[in-house]
């Protein structure tokens, strides 16, 4: 380096001396330490949930080319799996537009939201999803209990997540316990997201009214002012009855999940 360069560089800074064959040495300075954490949230269309055991991982293996391990006891599943549900073939060259990323999720239970189980770290990858898929074990002691579990769940970690369009799966009907009590739970399910609310018309005169939950806008402020019930959002897409392991009923349900990803389009496009 030239003498003149060496001199102008010595009086920029305070950290520069030279060696023994006069090289200049620039000090280095104390570096900085970070440590970060990462966040990572899946980017999928559609979030699977239910309680362990349900069949979430068995339906995504169904419907799509991933190979999540699957077996019979809970927790099954401790990080989401995800698998690509191909486009419609019967859209033609619209077939692509009706793609889809699924989003295996491992099981929620009751206190989830609390931490219990494998707690809430996962419930954020729903977050970006436009349609959900409960899966229910239909065959289980008390199904009902079980799919109100989960959305309480759900809405404890995140109300807006009851919003969002939904499907809802009862799974394993090859079992004949399920299947007996098929009808009575297709019913019941529809009817949860249903209240009958009764509200004060305009008139002062006191009726009765069963729509879909946003019609709640409707209702006086103290009812308004009180926090939302299951209840109170809105009814699932479709419920249907279905075996992802013994491939019953597989068709209804890709259709209705087909539906309900066009619902959620057209919902999109309203927005707009
Ligand atoms: N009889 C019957 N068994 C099923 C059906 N679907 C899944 N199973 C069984 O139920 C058990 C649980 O299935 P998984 O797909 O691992 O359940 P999961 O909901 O992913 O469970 P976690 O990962 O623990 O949340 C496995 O033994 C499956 O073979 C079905 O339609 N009928
Ligand atoms: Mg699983």
């Amino acid at each position: 380096m030239p003498e003149h360069k060496r001199k102008k560089l010595m009086a920029l800074s305070s950290n520069v001396m030279r060696d023994e064959s006069d090289k200049v040495l620039v000090l280095g300075q104390p570096g900085e330490e970070v440590s970060l954490e990462l966040i990572l949230r899946v980017v999928a269309d559609v979030g699977l949930v239910g309680l362990p055991n349900a069949g979430k991982s068995t339906l995504l293996a169904a419907l799509t080319l991933a190979k999540p391990d699957i077996a019979d006891y809970p927790f099954t599943t401790l990080m989401p799996n995800l698998g690509r549900l191909d486009g419609d073939p019967n859209l033609g060259a619209l077939k692509y537009s009706s793609e889809a990323t699924l989003a295996d999720l491992p099981g929620l239970i009751e206190g989830a939201h609390l931490g219990k189980g494998l707690g809430r770290n996962f419930l954020r990858h729903l977050r970006r999803t436009r349609l959900l898929v409960h899966v229910i074990d239909a065959a289980a002691e008390d199904p009902i209990n079980d799919y109100r579990t989960v959305k309480e769940e759900l809405r404890m970690y995140n109300p807006n997540y009851l919003e969002r369009p939904y499907v809802v799966v009862l799974n394993k009907i090859d079992l004949p316990e399920a299947n007996e009590k098929l009808p009575a739970l297709i019913q019941e399910i529809s009817r949860i997201g249903c209240r009958v609310t009764p509200i004060l018309e305009s008139g002062g005169t006191l009726s009765v009214k069963s729509e879909h939950t946003h019609a709640l806008s409707l209702v006086s402020n103290i009812e308004e002012r009180k926090e939302k019930q299951i209840e109170d959002y809105p009814q699932p897409l479709a419920v249907v009855g279905a075996s992802v392991l013994k491939r019953i009923g597989v068709s209804e349900m890709l259709e209705a999940i087909r539906a309900g990803l066009r619902t959620c389009q057209d919902l999109a496009k309203a927005v707009k």
